[in-house]
């Protein structure tokens, strides 16, 4: 949230040449509150626990915040009942004639195969294209991140050697940036993929910025300069036990998997792990539906 002081006060101009969001009385005024509309394109098979982990972080802040739900049409889900879909989910064309203020397009564990071959490309495709007009920012987590990388830039996703996994040291690519404010120079976050998008691609295109990396897990964060969009490789919004419960069930299945990195306590996988991502995970989030969100769109829209 903005700080509302007085104009001459000298804390005013340091916090501003620091990029801390400061208010004058006369814009705080004249702004006007009302409640955020976010939609959640979830791609999850596991629909619910996305559902539980998203709005945990979304519901940190001060913001009343209106969910919708939305699931691809041309998908037939095996994972998630009909039921909650029915109760709970709405499809594309039931909503493509609004504006929402923010949207969420989640991971999916589709990464091996080529865009083309996910069986709702094409309407996610159109979905993405809606966003360039009905959406004031759009947040892209893991797979999502890569498909709206590849399709608003053309950034092709490459095949790790071995699956990216654990939770791993970034490091803040630039200073003062709204998305990262809070943030202390060195934040964990968790990774569990098998590709991976390559700095020097996204480096060719001028729209987009980096702002995090992380030395084992290679780019996180990444933004389009007008903010409109926003790609996030990890996963801030994993329980404590995901990454445990993804190890379990691929050594079960006997797939090649390696213990996740810097995750259990002495790299014993028997050893409770523990969540050491959550507050940045929160800022994260607040930072996007204030700054990004909240600030950036239209009081009058829909
Ligand atoms: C890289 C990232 O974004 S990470 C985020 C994704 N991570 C996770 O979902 C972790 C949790 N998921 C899991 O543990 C597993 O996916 C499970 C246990 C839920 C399901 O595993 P399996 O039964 O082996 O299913 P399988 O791996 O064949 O398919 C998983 C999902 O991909 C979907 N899928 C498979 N092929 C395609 C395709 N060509 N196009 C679209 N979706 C596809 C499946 O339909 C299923 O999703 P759904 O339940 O929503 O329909
Ligand atoms: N996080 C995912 C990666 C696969 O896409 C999993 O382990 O299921």
């Amino acid at each position: 949230m903005p700080i509302n002081i007085p104009k001459d006060l000298p804390a005013k101009e340091i916090l501003e040449q620091e990029n801390i969001f400061v208010m004058d009385e006369e814009r705080a005024y004249s702004q006007d509150i009302r409640p955020l509309n976010i939609v959640i394109l979830n791609l999850m098979p596991e629909k619910e626990k996305a559902e539980t982990q998203l709005l945990r972080l979304l519901g940190n802040s001060p913001l009343q915040v209106n969910v919708t739900f939305l699931r691809p049409a041309t998908h037939e889900p095996k994972t998630t009942s009909k039921h909650h879909l029915e109760q709970f989910y709405t499809i594309f064309p039931h909503i493509r004639h609004r504006k929402f203020d923010g949207m969420i397009i989640t991971g999916a564990p589709v990464e091996q195969m080529p865009f083309e071959e996910v069986t709702y490309w094409k309407e996610l495709t159109e979905i993405m294209e809606w966003t360039k007009t009905n959406v004031t920012s759009t947040l892209h987590i893991c797979w999502g991140a890569q498909a709206g990388l590849y399709y608003h830039y053309g950034i092709p996703k490459y095949r790790l050697p071995q699956k990216c996994f654990g939770v791993f040291k970034h490091s803040l690519e630039k200073k003062n940036v709204k998305l990262l404010r809070g943030f202390d120079d060195v934040f964990r976050m968790p990774h569990s993929r098998h590709t991976d998008v390559k700095r020097e691609d996204i480096e060719k295109v001028p729209e987009l910025t980096i702002l995090s990396v992380a030395e084992k897990a290679g780019v996180c964060l990444v933004a389009s300069n007008d903010g409109k969009q926003i790609f996030l490789t990890g996963h801030p919004e994993y329980d404590a036990t995901t990454l445990k419960e993804e190890y379990e069930r691929d050594l079960a299945k006997g797939l090649p998997i390696h213990i996740p990195e810097s995750y259990f306590p002495d790299d014993d996988p028997t050893k409770q792990p523990l969540n050491t991502w959550r507050s940045h995970a929160n800022l994260l989030f607040v930072n996007w539906l204030n700054y990004y969100v909240y600030q950036e769109t239209p009081y009058e829209w829909e």
